[in-house]
């Protein structure tokens, strides 16, 4: 097992075949006040693209020429039934699929119009830059919450001094949505904590490295409602700070949070492709395909 493996863990496999909630959609949201040049800004704001991303398991081709912009500073969800190929996208995004023995790809993934795979480039400044958040929230139990956040730092090769990490701490915490429920108890070990307030504890630790893009495999599928709710909430404040690609089957979340949306779909002859991408308002109220219309509605068999 590698050590980003071991350290950031390993998305599973969603129990759920279709959306979760068959209710009507929700209209986006208004999202954090802090937009792509809002006050709320932090650092640059990141573009990610794939074009023409095709990728196999051994013989099994899983995706087929996927083609998204992800603009930078918003939520891009990701939809579609299980097995199409949204976890497989969301792991190319940040090379992690390549940990698999067997997988392959074809095409171009450009942040900021640059190939994360090009020859020279390391895995792990690209990993760095590119977070990730697992469908299970996994702090390391015994650790400090303190020592959780600034664990990626370590991993990502960043020094930083006591008062450095102090203020990465803090403001990560913050920005997770965390601090104020915490901050009295640094020293506690993250196992302590909720799975709602464990789950923010890794949207921290991932913050904490100040990562261009995050990416959220399933997020809240292991949480409670009211957790959810929270986490959803920090994706929305999150919003214009760093660009956002979400892997959910909760319709009314993808509503909820994103600003963007992506369909996906594959039969089982045919590898996972985009049916529709477009803004979220336009796919679940007024989608052009059919295909679309049903899985948003939940009519897709
Ligand atoms: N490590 C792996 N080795 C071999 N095949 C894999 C591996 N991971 C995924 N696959 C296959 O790739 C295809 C796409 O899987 P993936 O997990 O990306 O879909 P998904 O849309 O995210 O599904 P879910 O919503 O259930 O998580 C599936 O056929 C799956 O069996």
């Amino acid at each position: 097992m590698t050590e980003i493996e071991e350290h950031g863990g390993v998305a599973t496999a969603s129990a759920a075949d279709a959306p979760t909630e068959q209710l009507p959609p929700v209209p986006p949201g208004p999202g954090s006040a802090a937009g792509p040049d809002g006050d709320g800004a932090v650092g640059r704001l990141s573009s990610l693209e794939t074009r023409d991303l095709s990728a196999w398991f051994g013989d099994h081709k899983v995706l087929e020429r996927v083609s998204l912009t992800m603009a930078p500073g918003e939520v891009t969800a990701l939809i579609g039934p299980s097995g199409c190929g949204k976890s497989t996208y969301l792991r190319i995004l940040n090379r992690m699929h390549e940990m698999v023995k067997s997988a392959q790809l074809a095409g171009q993934v450009l942040l900021d119009g640059a190939d994360i795979y090009s020859p020279g480039r390391r895995p792990a400044d690209i990993r760095a830059r590119v977070g990730m958040v697992f469908q299970r929230p996994n702090p390391f139990p015994a650790m400090s919450i303190y020592d959780n956040v600034v664990s990626g730092l370590k991993l990502a090769g960043i020094r930083a001094n006591k008062a450095r990490r102090d203020e990465l701490v803090e403001t990560s915490l913050t920005q997770a949505g965390l601090w104020i429920e915490v901050r009295n108890r640094l020293r506690a070990p993250g196992g302590a904590l909720s799975g709602g307030q464990q789950q923010r504890l890794c949207i921290a630790r991932s913050l904490a490295v100040e990562p261009d893009v995050l990416l959220m495999d399933e997020p809240c599928s292991a949480l409670d409602p009211t957790s959810t709710r929270r986490v959803e909430e920090t994706i929305a404040d999150l919003r214009g700070r760093l660009t956002i690609v979400i892997v959910t089957h909760n319709m009314q979340q993808a509503a909820r949070v994103s600003q963007s949306c992506a369909f996906f779909l594959a039969t089982h002859d045919t590898p996972g492709r985009i049916v529709e991408a477009g803004p979220t308002r336009q796919l679940f109220e007024d989608p052009q395909d059919e295909r679309t219309s049903d899985y948003v509605n939940g009519r897709f068999g």
